[in-house]
């Protein structure tokens, strides 16, 4: 007997994590695009705005507030902080669960989130049954959750980078450095000076220097790993690429440790989970682009007494569109991995 599929919206799929979900979406196995959205585009064909979907998806973009959302399982906001959670509030007692990618309901509380993101929450109930979809360290809470804040890319990677070390308690937590440098997707599709061709061409820099909200996702995160409070000294940098993200983190041992010893906590830890690969040499961008894979590379270096650890993802799959497929699987209780097995794209 035919088994009826899931049926799903992409809200802002006229961007760029928007279209990398219709991307994985159009063709996994379980679900079936119902809606597809954008205010600026609404009417046109998905595949006019973005060429690549031609006989593939050829939806037509809807504007988010005409969809009707009465027979949706899961929605996916692909939107930025600040507007998702308009539309969190707006369909909060609806059947669909949501998948947010931005945001607004990461931290712990609307006070943490005003603070570090210097806007107002409007829909401050959401925080109370929000989960922090990150699959590897809370996938159990993901399966039976309404709402998932997807997390952000930067933190994405950071978080796994050093995992097995705070979970195991292995690291003076006020010791944490993380040098973190992304492609330029991440800034999204808009347009700015930032994102000019002759500001990032040839060209690279830091920015957010002490202060990007990330920090403070990175902070809960591992202090909920190690229940204990963590500082962590984050440092963001913009690349000349499309897209990717690599973090070198820095941390100093409670006790001496060796590689071997260091390479088997990170073994262990990501035994069960197969999109994590612990690699033996030092990972690059390319290694993972196109897909679900972080690469880790676990490092002592005895001569510091430093442990460092390189994780690469891709920004736009690992970092946002295939993590929420990943969190959509799990709620919906499928194999973890359907629909995520794309080998990544090199060169
Ligand atoms: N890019 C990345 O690498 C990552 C992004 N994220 C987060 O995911 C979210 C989406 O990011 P990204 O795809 O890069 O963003 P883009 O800027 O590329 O796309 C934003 C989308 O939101 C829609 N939109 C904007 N304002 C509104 C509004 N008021 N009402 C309805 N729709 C609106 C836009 O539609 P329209 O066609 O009308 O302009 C567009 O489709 C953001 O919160 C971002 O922080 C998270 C991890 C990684
Ligand atoms: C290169 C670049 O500009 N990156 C973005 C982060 C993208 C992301 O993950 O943002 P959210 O946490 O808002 O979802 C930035 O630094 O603001």
């Amino acid at each position: 007997m035919k088994r009826n599929k899931h049926k799903i919206a992409i809200v802002g799929a006229s961007g760029f994590t928007g279209s990398e979900l219709t991307r994985l979406l159009a063709s996994h196995p379980e679900v079936e695009i119902k809606h597809i959205t954008s205010e600026s585009h609404a009417g046109k064909a998905f595949s006019e705005l973005h060429p690549q979907f031609l006989n593939i998806v050829d939806l037509t973009l809807e504007k988010a507030d005409i969809i009707d959302t009465a027979d949706l399982d899961i929605i996916f906001l692909a939107l930025p902080h600040g507007v998702s959670m308009e539309f969190v509030g707006r369909w909060k007692d609806k059947n669909a669960k949501i998948i947010d990618l931005s945001g607004d309901f990461r931290l712990r509380s609307p006070a943490v989130y005003e603070a570090w993101y210097q806007k107002k929450h409007s829909f401050q109930e959401g925080f109370s049954n929000a989960v922090y979809g990150l699959p590897e360290l809370t996938g159990e809470k993901v399966k039976s959750s309404q709402l998932i804040a997807n997390p952000g890319c930067y933190p994405t990677a950071s978080i796994l980078s050093v995992a097995p070390l705070f979970a195991n308690k292995l690291v003076e937590n006020d010791t944490l450095i993380i040098d973190a440098k992304s492609g330029l997707t991440g800034a999204g599709i808009k347009a700015s000076d930032t994102t000019h061709f002759s500001n990032v061409n040839e060209n690279f820099k830091p920015y957010g220097i002490g202060s990007h909200r990330h920090t403070i996702e990175i902070e809960e995160q591992l202090s909920t790993l190690c229940e204990e409070g963590v500082t962590v000294q984050f440092t963001p940098h913009l690349l000349p690429v499309d897209r990717g993200i690599l973090v070198t983190s820095y941390a100093k041992p409670k006790n001496e440790i060796d590689s071997e010893q260091l390479r088997k906590v990170y073994d262990d830890f990501y035994q069960e989970h197969p999109f994590i690969r612990i690699r033996d040499k030092a990972p690059s961008l390319k290694d993972v682009r196109g897909s679900h894979y972080c690469d880790i590379y676990p490092f002592w270096d005895s001569r510091t007494k430093r442990i460092i650890s390189i994780a690469v993802i891709d920004n736009l799959l690992k970092g946002a569109a295939s993590e929420a497929v990943h969190n959509m699987n799990l709620m919906l209780g499928i194999d973890q991995q359907t629909g995520l097995k794309q080998i990544p794209l090199k060169p």
